[in-house]
């Protein structure tokens, strides 16, 4: 479904992103992991449009969509949800989610017609589908940091993604609610055959979610391959134990 080859990006002198390279077929989890400032973020960014790479390739469902709008990336079935939580803060949480579902059918709110009546039953399902329907009503900048990320992936769901890209979808989440998250991603991949790629600094999460996973340091794939084929990988133990990992 998603395959990057050589992919490079630097911003002015420095190389953030060398030489990335990444597969991911359909149905798969995927993670990718590395050292703080390996490239990671910079790598799902240049995936879905928000940086342009230098050169390289990424191909999504059989196009090259590098250098693409990220409207253009979107609409092809590819959504980020990104690391920083960036919610609608005033906005209800089902109006947050609404407003992704209007956007995907290129509908702004107009109370009472069809197309809104038809969003509304969409929303009601993601935030079914999330957990988060007897939340609809809250004001989202009222909610716990673990809930607004779980928000952050129904504005994704809202977009209907193929392929759902989370940049450190746990990050500051208590263990319990990393619990659930790990659930309903397990449920996105298992029940709503969504594709998942996202990186992570939990290990154990890493371990227990991904099918494969790819491992950058300093901008460029060391490796790739299952989880036990990556844990035995000799270059990824130097990068994890040679004094540059933070797992
Ligand atoms: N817009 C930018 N301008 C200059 N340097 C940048 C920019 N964005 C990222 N970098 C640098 O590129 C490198 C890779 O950053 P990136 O955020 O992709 O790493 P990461 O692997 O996601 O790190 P972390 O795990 O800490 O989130 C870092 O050294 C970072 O400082």
């Amino acid at each position: 479904m998603l395959s990057v080859q050589g992919l490079r990006k630097s911003f002015g002198p420095f190389l953030a992103v060398s030489d990335a390279n990444l597969t991911v077929a359909k149905g798969e989890v995927v993670a990718v992991i590395g050292p703080n400032g390996a490239g990671k973020t910079t790598l799902f960014k240049l995936i879905t449009g928000q940086l342009k790479p230098d050169r390289g390739q990424v191909m999504f469902k059989g196009e090259d969509i590098a250098g693409l709008s990220p409207h253009r990336i979107c609409r092809r079935g590819l959504s980020l949800s990104y690391q920083v939580v960036s919610v609608f803060p005033r906005m209800s949480v089902f109006e947050n989610v609404r407003v992704a579902v209007l956007a995907r059918k290129r509908q702004v709110l107009r109370l009472f017609t069809p197309a809104v009546r038809l969003a509304n039953e969409e929303t009601w399902e993601i935030l079914s589908n999330v957990g988060l329907a007897d939340k609809a009503e809250v004001i989202s900048g009222t909610l716990s940091h673990g809930d607004s990320k779980v928000l952050e992936m129904a504005i994704a769901l809202g977009n209907r993604p193929e392929l759902l890209i989370m940049d450190e979808p746990t990050a500051g989440m208590s263990p319990e609610e990393t619990r659930a998250a790990k659930a309903l991603i397990q449920r996105l991949n298992g029940e709503l055959g969504i594709t998942i790629l996202f990186c992570e600094h939990d290990m154990e999460l890493v371990f227990n979610l991904a099918q494969r996973i790819m491992v950058m340091r300093q901008g460029e794939t060391i490796a790739q391959g299952t989880c036990d084929e990556v844990r035995c990988d000799e270059k990824v133990q130097q990068a994890y134990l040679g004094g540059q990992g933070d797992a």
